[in-house]
């Protein structure tokens, strides 16, 4: 666990999500992610839905030893989820920083009796500086910024348009994600902050050439 820990503190990486509903579909551009350089292969909220710990497992093959997070985004019976998690052979779960205390210490708990990296995503959540202080205090790894798909399309604003909430996140000693509608190029917007972690789903699996774009996706973020 501390070994993933120090990677993720000290370098950037590039998180592929994977929000399939359809496995095959996940499996090719999982396989391509890997091929281009990515650190970290998501197993999509849809595709959890989807396929379970089977889903986990299978992209857990395929990434041999890259990184795999489980976007769970649990938000009630942290610890169940956990298990699923650790079943799949997840290495991060996802936890809703909008759900009560009791979940987030629930998830945590049971994440790190298995050596798994918790992250809590703050979807939705108003006050996120706050809360990022309170859900640090609760033991969480990763802290997550995100603007979900339905606010991307209603009201057209995307992660970028958070750049103070990541930076005064960031000063909070946390590894910090980013999600939401980023692309090669607000992704460069964003290069000179202290994020750690950059998602990035739609951009790449819905290019006309997912590997090349992915490439140069990482080219960035590597520098
Ligand atoms: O977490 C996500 C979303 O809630 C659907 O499950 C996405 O993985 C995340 O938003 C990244 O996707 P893009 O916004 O398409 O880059």
């Amino acid at each position: 666990m501390m070994e993933l820990l120090e990677k993720l503190l000290k370098s950037k990486n590039l998180q592929v999500a994977l929000d399939f509903i359809d496995l095959k579909n996940a499996e090719e551009i999982a396989k391509q992610s890997i091929e281009a350089g990515a650190d970290i292969l998501e197993v999509g909220t849809p595709l959890i839905k989807s396929y379970g710990i089977q889903g986990i497992r299978r992209i857990r093959e395929i990434a041999k030893e890259r990184i795999v997070l489980a976007d769970t985004k649990t938000a009630d019976a942290g610890d169940v989820e956990a298990e699923i998690v650790h079943l799949g052979g997840g290495n991060i779960m996802t936890v809703l920083g909008i759900m009560d205390d009791a979940t987030i210490e629930s998830a945590v708990k049971k994440a790190h009796e298995y050596g798994i990296l918790v992250q809590a995503d703050l979807i939705n959540v108003k006050d996120i500086l706050k809360r990022a202080e309170e859900i640090k205090r609760l033991g969480v790894d990763i802290i997550g910024l995100h603007v979900g798909l339905d606010v991307q399309k209603k009201r057209g604003i995307t992660i970028s348009d958070l750049k103070n909430e990541i930076k005064k996140v960031s000063e909070l000693g946390v590894i910090v994600s980013v999600a939401g509608g980023l692309n090669k190029n607000n992704i460069v917007d964003l290069i000179d902050l202290p994020i750690n972690i950059y998602v990035v789903g739609g951009a790449i699996t819905r290019a006309k050439n997912p590997l090349e774009e992915a490439k140069q996706i990482v080219k960035i973020i590597k520098g």
